[in-house]
């Protein structure tokens, strides 16, 4: 099974205070993995890390091999790690059609460089209906951006980063600010994803109920240091992670 990004040792310190903690791991290409820990854990600084927006103090990042610990976040997305909320290019006065198709058609742009003829321009819109059955948004299709409801937000930056053919995506608590009835719709999306079995998703949860059905493995930040991976039935089990969650006083 391959690797498609590793860190090794890497270490974030914001002062004195160490956010991550020499956490190496190996993400395994086209698998769901799983980043849980209480507040505060170091979640979110290690994403930063993976998607570029913060660099570590100390250690290395590898993306299919090559180091990348230098890179931008821009230079990240090229190479087709994806995270969601970096997906800024949301035209609020379009349709979700229409952000789509655009995306679909600049990522052609960028691999082909040509104009988009009228077969191009018809593949782009087979690929934009395509996504968005994916990610269950063609009955918005004609919305325009700005009426979604939040969950619809989140459904819509995913089927950006899909259009945008992201091999790595990142999402980080895709649930948060989630009305209750939107939950189960943003859940089936990532369900859906992980079917067609063709990306790698590493996402970051707080509540391990959500994430313990789907994830092939789970990686368990504490203080920010990697306490535990396994397979979630593995992570129930282990007395360390009961402890941090129970117990252990955040
Ligand atoms: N820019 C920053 N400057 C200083 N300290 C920071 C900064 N960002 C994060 N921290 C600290 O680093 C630690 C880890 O924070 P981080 O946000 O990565 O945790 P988390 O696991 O994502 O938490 P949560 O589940 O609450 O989002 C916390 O103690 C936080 O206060």
């Amino acid at each position: 099974m391959g690797v498609i990004m590793e860190t090794k040792d890497v270490t974030v310190s914001f002062g004195g205070h160490v956010a991550v903690d020499q956490v190496s791991v190996q993400i395994l290409e086209r698998k769901f993995t799983s980043i849980i820990g209480p507040n505060g854990a170091g979640k979110t600084t290690f994403f930063n890390l993976l998607s570029g927006q913060m660099k570590p103090t100390n250690g290395s990042i590898y993306f299919k091999g090559a180091d990348v610990t230098k890179r931008s976040a821009t230079e990240r997305t090229r190479l087709g790690i994806g995270r969601s909320f970096q997906i800024t290019n949301v035209f609020p006065n379009l349709t979700v059609f229409e952000n789509v198709r655009l995306a679909v058609q600049s990522q052609a742009k960028v691999r082909y460089q040509m104009f988009a003829h009228f077969n191009q321009y018809k593949q782009f819109q087979e690929k934009t209906d395509e996504i968005l059955a994916l990610v269950f948004l063609q009955d918005k299709a004609n919305s325009l951006a700005m009426n979604l409801a939040h969950g619809e937000k989140r459904k819509l930056e995913i089927a950006m980063l899909l259009a945008l053919e992201t091999e790595l995506l990142l999402l980080d608590e895709p649930t948060a600010g989630m009305s209750l009835e939107e939950v189960p719709a943003i859940i089936d999306v990532i369900h859906e994803i992980k079917q067609q079995g063709n990306r790698t998703i590493v996402l970051i949860e707080h509540k391990m109920d959500m994430i313990m059905g789907m994830s092939d493995e789970v990686l368990v930040l504490y203080h920010g240091e990697l306490i535990a991976k396994g397979t979630p039935n593995e992570i129930v089990h282990n007395e360390i992670v009961q402890s941090a969650y129970l117990g252990g006083g955040g």
